[in-house]
């Protein structure tokens, strides 16, 4: 087996220590010869580096490791290029939450106005790194989690329609985590799944078990009385915030009964009710900067004043396998099953071909091969011709720098209930993100 050498784009990320430690624990799967750090921001990767360095020479000397900020010393001589950078860092995730709370609507990460802010701000980002990867090694992969992975591919598929990127989300596969554990299944790669839809816009239509016994009922039955409140193994998960998200599922599930939703679904179809329960003056940016990156940071604190990781872990969940499954598919022509945000083709039969949709496919060498999901039904396809569209209009607001567009893209948002509002949201994020958007005229 080919030793692989792997570039960590978004270096400082909190993901990025689980990422290496899962690495350097699943060698004999995935054999690495080497990993590096990049980041456009020293400081910030410093004690993430620092600390994976010792953690790394304690778990497996043989991996060279190193960390940068110079782009042709990351990007040449690897094989996967594995991101997750944040434009913007959680100072702006908080302005994306909290300009729209202001205005009465949705606060999100990904999802109504704060996604499309963040979409413009990760569209160059994204870029940038998919350009050195493929100036430096031409013929690598790129593994994207960057967030709003929705616009991101939209927006790869636009303007690098021929580049070796794959976009991904971890929120399905942690949902069928909370599925095994509810049906009292070792792992979640016990079960077999159909799921269609845009990335955290999408519904399961079958689970069953490997010999194909349907383990649908007894997950809807689970799911119509308590949502996904099930026991999880990821600790944010524990977090009031994602508690509730779960809960919520009960409702989203109820609109459709014969399928199980994505939880993101909930600020679309329950946005009042979201708005209600959210407080404007501490968001979801506010409860991760005082758990997750207090932790990791000061996690890697001690590390590096101990000088040793021994008797810590950093968090390596669903998350930090995912991506590994993913790099282990192409590397080694697995052929695995695996849900990816691709260009549709025909995969939904009555949808844009020129979508990109969730859906399952067998991952291989040439990379992903969607699954045909067959015909969808009105309600999801209304549902999601609305929000297909939102991402369209933001990509193509980025290429013109159309404040129409953009204005197009907030009122079309089901999150947003005028035009007005819509306009008077995008203003104040137009004067936040001044750093970080193209000028729109
Ligand atoms: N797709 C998914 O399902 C999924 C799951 C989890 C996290 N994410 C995403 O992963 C990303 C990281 O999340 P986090 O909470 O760890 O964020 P974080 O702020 O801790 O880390 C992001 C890092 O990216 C760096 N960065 C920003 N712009 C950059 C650029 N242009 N070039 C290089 N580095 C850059 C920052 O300096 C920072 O160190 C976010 O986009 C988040 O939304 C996605
Ligand atoms: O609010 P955050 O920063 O905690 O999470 C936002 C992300 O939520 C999803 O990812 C989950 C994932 O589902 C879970 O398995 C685990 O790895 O934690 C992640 C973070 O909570 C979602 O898929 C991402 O797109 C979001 O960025
Ligand atoms: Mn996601």
């Amino acid at each position: 087996m080919k030793k692989q050498r792997i570039v960590i784009a978004g270096g400082g990320s909190t993901y990025t220590p689980g990422i290496v430690a899962m690495l350097a624990d699943n060698m004999e799967r995935f054999p690495i010869a080497e990993i590096k750090l990049y980041d456009d921001l020293a400081e910030r990767q410093e004690p993430i580096g620092a600390a994976c360095e010792i953690l790394l020479r304690e778990k497996n000397p043989d991996i060279q490791f190193s960390y940068t900020t110079d782009p042709e010393e990351a990007f040449t001589n690897v094989d996967f290029c594995m991101a997750h950078i944040r434009v913007g860092l959680y100072a702006m995730r908080e302005q994306d939450e909290k300009i729209p709370l202001k205005h009465g609507v949705v606060g999100q990460e990904t999802c109504g106005p704060g996604g499309i802010a963040y979409g413009m701000r990760s569209i160059p980002g994204v870029l940038e790194i998919l350009d050195y990867l493929e100036t430096y090694s031409p013929d690598a992969w790129m593994l994207n989690y960057s967030n709003p992975a929705a616009i991101v591919a939209e927006a790869t598929r636009r303007l690098r329609p021929d580049s070796k990127i794959i976009n991904i989300c971890d929120m399905p596969i942690a949902i069928e985590s909370i599925f095994a554990d509810i049906l009292g299944l070792p792992s979640r790669k016990d079960l077999v799944v159909r799921y269609y839809g845009l990335n955290h816009f999408g519904w399961w239509t079958s689970v069953t078990d490997q010999a194909g016994n349907n383990l649908m009922p007894r997950l809807q039955e689970f799911v119509a009385k308590d949502g996904y409140a099930f026991e999880t193994e990821d600790f944010q998960h524990k977090h009031p915030s994602w508690q509730a998200t779960f809960k919520k599922a009960k409702d989203v599930y109820a609109l459709d009964p014969k399928t199980l939703p994505n939880t993101y679904l909930k600020y679309y179809l329950y946005p009042d009710y979201e708005v209600a329960h959210s407080n404007p003056n501490f968001t979801r940016a506010n409860e991760v900067m005082a758990t997750r990156e207090k932790d990791v940071f000061n996690l890697s604190r001690e590390i590096i004043a101990k000088g040793t990781a021994v008797g810590t872990s950093f968090h390596a969940g669903a998350h930090a396998t995912f991506i590994i499954d993913l790099a282990c598919a192409i590397a080694f022509n697995t052929k695995e099953r695996m849900l990816l945000i691709v260009p549709n083709n025909g995969a939904i039969e009555n949808f844009g071909k020129d979508a990109m949709v969730e859906v399952p496919c067998l991952v291989g060498n040439q990379g992903p091969e969607p699954l045909t999901m067959g015909t969808i039904p009105t309600f999801q396809k209304g549902l999601m011709e609305q929000q297909v569209a939102v991402e369209k209009l933001v990509v193509e607001a980025y290429i013109e720098g159309s404040y129409q567009k953009l204005w197009q893209a907030m009122t079309l948002s089901k999150t947003v209930p005028s035009a007005s509002v819509a306009q008077a949201i995008l203003d104040d994020l137009i004067e936040a993100n001044r750093e970080f958007w193209p000028e729109l005229s």
